[in-house]
């Protein structure tokens, strides 16, 4: 059984089919690469797998759970994590409070937790801290830890935005564009730490992301979809030589970056 199975999702907007009869599945240890030229569906994939939105048919079954049963915040109770392409921080807050907010739903506190305290595994604040400020230290975040998210560079904004991820301990983590925006030296950090996700954390990586070379180096095996459809699945290398692919992304915007690569 896989981490995570898409069967055969689709979703329309007024109209608008993004996704099509969509499957595809992540192995628990792997990292999967979703690619595909713009309106492609990529992010909307991550929208229903994050329960953003509910697909117009079909399942989303992550370790043999039926995801479409919860809501976003029982999503990421259950180990899904995610990035967002626009960065979804807040930036008036400081660093070190945007990776605390957001793991309450974590933490025991109130009745139901009293109730059940006993049985569950008990995650207090100061545990949550502490894991931030391991996060932080790791990711070279701990001078700015006070300092607010609006004041800082955007390359390490971005980093806030992995290192807020990670604090929630996923299972698998949804990485939407992790390089975008960023120069050659800050694509380079960022691979070295998915690259970490899986040797040192065990996580399982689900990455959409346009900068080809930094897909084919950290890739197991990568789904290329095209107006919500797939249309290959394969290696890096199986998937750089496939025609269906390199004719959806000609005379697109990727096109150079596609072929640079
Ligand atoms: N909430 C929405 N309402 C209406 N249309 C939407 C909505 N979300 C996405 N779409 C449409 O669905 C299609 C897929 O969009 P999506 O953002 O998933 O593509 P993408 O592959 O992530 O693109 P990009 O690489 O540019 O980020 C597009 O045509 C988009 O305009």
């Amino acid at each position: 059984m896989s981490l995570l199975e898409i069967n055969n999702i689709s979703i329309s907007f007024v109209g608008l089919k993004a996704i099509d009869s969509l499957s595809f599945s992540v192995d628990e240890g792997s990292t999967v690469g979703l690619i595909g030229p713009n309106g492609a569906g990529k992010t909307t994939v991550f929208n229903c797998i994050a329960r953003y939105f509910k697909p117009d048919q079909g399942q989303i079954l992550f370790r043999g759970e039926d995801l479409l049963a919860f809501k976003p915040h029982e999503v990421i109770e259950k180990g899904i994590a995610r990035t967002f392409q626009n960065m979804e921080l807040f930036r008036s807050m400081t660093v070190q409070d945007n990776l605390l907010v957001g793991q309450h739903s974590r933490v025991n506190t109130g009745f139901f937790i009293n109730a059940f305290s006993l049985r569950k595994k008990k995650i207090n604040e100061s545990q949550i801290k502490d894991k931030a400020a391991a996060v932080m230290d790791r990711f070279g975040l701990t001078p700015y830890a006070n300092s607010r998210v609006i004041s800082l560079p955007y390359g390490i904004q971005k980093k806030v935005e992995f290192a807020r991820a990670l604090v929630s301990e996923p299972k698998l983590i949804l990485l939407d564009e992790p390089a975008a925006g960023m120069n050659p030296n800050e694509t380079e950090e960022i691979t070295e730490l998915i690259k970490q996700l899986r040797s040192v954390d065990g996580i399982t990586v689900l990455l959409v992301e346009h900068d080809m070379k930094l897909v084919r180096s950290i890739c197991d095996e990568i789904n290329v979809i095209d107006f919500g459809r797939k249309i290959a699945h394969g290696t890096p290398e199986e998937i750089s030589r496939n025609p269906q692919v390199i004719e959806a992304y000609l005379g697109r915007q990727e096109e150079n970056e596609y072929a640079r690569a």
